[in-house]
Parts: C-alpha cells; structure tokens; sequence
C-alpha cells in the first residue's frame, strides 16, 4: 500500500508491518510495533542507527536497534516483574499521519490506550510519536494527560547508534554533568567519555547536545525537553546474556537515549502535555 509517494506499508516475514520511507532525503523504516524507527539513512551518507545481525523481529518483542520507545517507565519497575523499560515498545501503535512535503516527511503514529493493560498503567494518557524525517531525524514523543488526575512518568528514546569500532569512539559534551552508574553516585562527569568497559550510566543537568565521534564521523545528538540521558554499551559479558545480540556486537554500537528521567521524570496536571525530543545527524 502507497501512503505517499515516498511512504509505503510493507510486512517482514514474521508479519510484523513496518512503514519503508525512500525519498530524495533519506530512507527509513518504522515498525508499527513500539513504533519503533529501525533505519535511517540520509541520502549519499552512511546509516546513522544500528540494528542487530540477530535481529528476527518477533511479534511482542523490543527490536535489539532502532529507537525503542520507553514508557511510561525508563528501565526496572519498582514493581517485580514488570517488563524493563515499560510496554510502549512491545505494544501495536496506529498509524495516523504521513505528510510529505519537499524538503521533509513526517510520520505520526499514537498508542491506542486500550492495548495498554491497566495494571501497568490505568491513567487517561494521549501519547503521539512524531518522525521528522530529512537528512537530519528528529523524532518527538508527546504525552498529554486527558485524564483528571496528576501522572508522573519517566521515559526515553532508547537510540542505538553504530561505530566500526568502540575502543575507538568517544561521547563529546557530557562533561560538567553528574551521571549515576549501578546505581551508584552521583559522580561528576569531568572529561570525554571513552569506552573500555561496561557502560550503563544515567545522567543528569545534561547538556541539551552531544557529539559521538566515531571512526566513521561525528554524529551529532540533541535533546528538547530532557535534561537527562543514559549511555549504554553492554560490553563482553552482557553482551553474551542479551536477547537478539550477538557475542561481539558490543564493539560496533552504543546508546545514548534522550530521556526524562530520574528527578528529570514528566509530571502532567490534568490537561497538560510534555513533548520529549531527539535530533541526530551526521556533522
Ligand atoms: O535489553 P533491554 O531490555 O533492551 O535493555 C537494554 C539496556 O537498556 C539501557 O537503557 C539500560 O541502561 C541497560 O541497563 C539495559 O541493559
């Protein structure tokens, strides 16, 4: 199906439908489960989101890549058991809109509150997810409580980027910041982070930019409305206990995740809406 002359409505095997984006700009993919952006690639440059070789898209699965959507909770629940990093990216999200213009397409999908259980969330909440697709990708999730009630979420946009080599990336503009590690901290950020090990750090009072430098180019990464982020890199062992990520991924990936979380979490009086944005490009 042809939603606009660059937008079609396309299926995997496994039948998971996905949006395939392939305009003058860029390419892309969105998968209608999590509404999760899998691809994008601005045209005549190098891809600017890593996926898993492993991936095999199952249905009620998070894609190991892409932008997974983190909602309404980042991470582990205080509540045993509940899934990690909340329900948004494994539930079915609706297509509304595409709108294709010459120098953009944007792409909104909506989360049907009816396929959220009610045990995880039971408040009236419209979430929206916005993808600003040119040779930059900005992608814009909006919450608006319709409910009458005060909600107090944290959330993230979980973005894997790729590198050709880890021991040979760093992540410009966090300094200055206080990050969280293994729940321990609060530790000051004082220079450019490297990696050489396992890395799952939260932080906080985040510069609104970062800059990964990658042997293939810096890819530039802004936050709206997020004071905080999460860089991740699972390393050798971790890596090894991941669904749907092979042994010796860990050397050609990384995540920093625009996130509102922590003391940063979206809190929404009846009628009010929070809009959480990442925006990436290649410098
Ligand atoms: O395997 P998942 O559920 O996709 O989570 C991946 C990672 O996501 C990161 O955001 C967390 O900080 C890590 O602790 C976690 O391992």
């Amino acid at each position: 199906m042809q939603l606009s002359p660059s937008v079609t409505i396309q299926q995997t095997d496994t039948g998971l439908e996905y949006l395939a984006i392939e305009s003058a700009l860029c390419s892309a993919t969105i998968f209608l489960q999590g509404a999760q952006l899998a691809s994008f690639t601005p045209k005549d440059q190098a891809p600017l989101i890593w996926m898993s070789e492993d991936e095999d898209y199952q249905q009620g699965k998070g894609l190991r890549g892409g932008i997974p959507i983190c909602w309404p909770w980042f991470g582990v629940s205080q509540h045993e058991g509940w899934p990690i990093h909340g329900v948004a990216r494994t539930s079915l999200w609706r297509a509304e809109e595409v709108n294709e213009h010459d120098d953009h397409i944007e792409v909104s999908l909506s989360l049907p509150m009816r396929s959220v259980d009610k045990t995880y969330w039971p408040h009236s909440t419209e979430l929206k997810v916005v993808f600003h697709l040119s040779t930059t990708l900005k992608v814009t999730l909006t919450n608006t409580n319709v409910g009458d009630s005060t909600i107090e979420l944290t959330q993230a946009l979980h973005t894997y980027f790729p590198t050709s080599d880890i021991t040979a990336t760093q992540v410009d503009g966090l300094q200055g910041s206080q990050f969280i590690e293994f729940a321990e901290g609060p530790f000051e950020q004082n220079e450019v982070v490297s990696f050489a090990r396992e890395t799952d750090m939260v932080y906080t009072q985040a510069a609104p930019m970062q800059h990964i430098r990658t042997p293939e180019g810096t890819i530039a990464v802004g936050r709206e409305h997020s004071t905080s982020c999460v860089l991740w890199n699972p390393w050798i062992d971790k890596a090894k206990r991941l669904s749907n990520f092979q042994d010796e991924e860990y050397k050609t990936m990384l995540c920093l995740e625009a996130g509102n979380v922590m003391e940063d979490k979206v809190v929404l009086e009846p009628g009010q809406s929070h809009s959480l944005s990442t925006i990436i490009y290649w410098l």
